[in-house]
């Protein structure tokens, strides 16, 4: 099978991921889309706000609806750093005969070099790149061993992040159709990012 791993920190998921995965895995063929929340994502100085659980949750109301979704965690349940490369190795050992793709955003295309042990990476799977709105992508400025890595495919921008709906939260002001409707349930009955 062809799988596609949709790693990050989901802090909460929203449409934007939700879009990116579905359009990723028809563009590139995929057979299955894995959702894999990051513990502590490598480049960022912050936790999540919301907890382990409450992501994982998140995650899985906001994918119970598609079957060739499925939620993986493994990040979580290791625990530390979430370096893709030590998942990468767990995935090709537990599936050795199915090929993976890990789907990123614009934004972390630019970002490969810095990646963990990334040649490692290469070697044991391949990268499909997407537009985000606010960055482009210029494969032109990544060394050949990682630019050959790396498929781009075409989706329909939308600009939301989690930052902002972090903020509009805080804010007091509505988030409505930016995550799906069973997510804005949960964000209101658990009072998150404070709501
Ligand atoms: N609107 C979007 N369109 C396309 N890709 C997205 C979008 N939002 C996030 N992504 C991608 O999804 C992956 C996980 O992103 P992440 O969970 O960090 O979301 P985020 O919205 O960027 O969060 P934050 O604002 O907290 O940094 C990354 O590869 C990121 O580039
Ligand atoms: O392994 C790394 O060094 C590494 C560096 C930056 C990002 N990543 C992964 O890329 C995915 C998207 O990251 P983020 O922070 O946008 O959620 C998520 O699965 C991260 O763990 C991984």
């Amino acid at each position: 099978m062809k799988i596609g791993i949709m790693g990050g920190s989901f802090d909460p998921i929203h449409h934007g991921h939700l879009l990116a995965a579905e359009h990723a895995a028809e563009a590139a063929d995929l057979d299955e889309v894995w959702f894999i929340p990051s513990h502590a994502a490598p480049h960022k100085d912050q936790r999540p706000r919301a907890s382990d659980e409450d992501r994982l949750h998140m995650v899985k109301l906001a994918i119970a609806s598609n079957r060739r979704f499925r939620l993986l965690d493994w990040e979580i349940l290791r625990g530390g750093v979430s370096y893709s490369i030590e998942t990468a190795e767990m995935l090709r050992q537990t599936y050795a005969s199915d090929e993976f793709y890990w789907l990123i955003g614009a934004d972390m295309v630019q970002y490969l070099p810095h990646w963990h042990r990334i040649e490692e990476l290469c070697r044991l799977l391949r990268f499909i790149g997407f537009a985000r709105p606010g960055t482009t992508i210029d494969l032109d400025e990544l060394k050949p061993e990682i630019r050959d890595s790396v498929q781009i495919v075409q989706i329909p921008l939308i600009e939301i992040s989690s930052t902002e709906i972090r903020r509009r939260i805080a804010a007091g002001r509505s988030i409505r159709y930016m995550v799906p409707e069973p997510v804005l349930e949960y964000i209101e009955e658990r009072r998150l990012y404070g709501s």
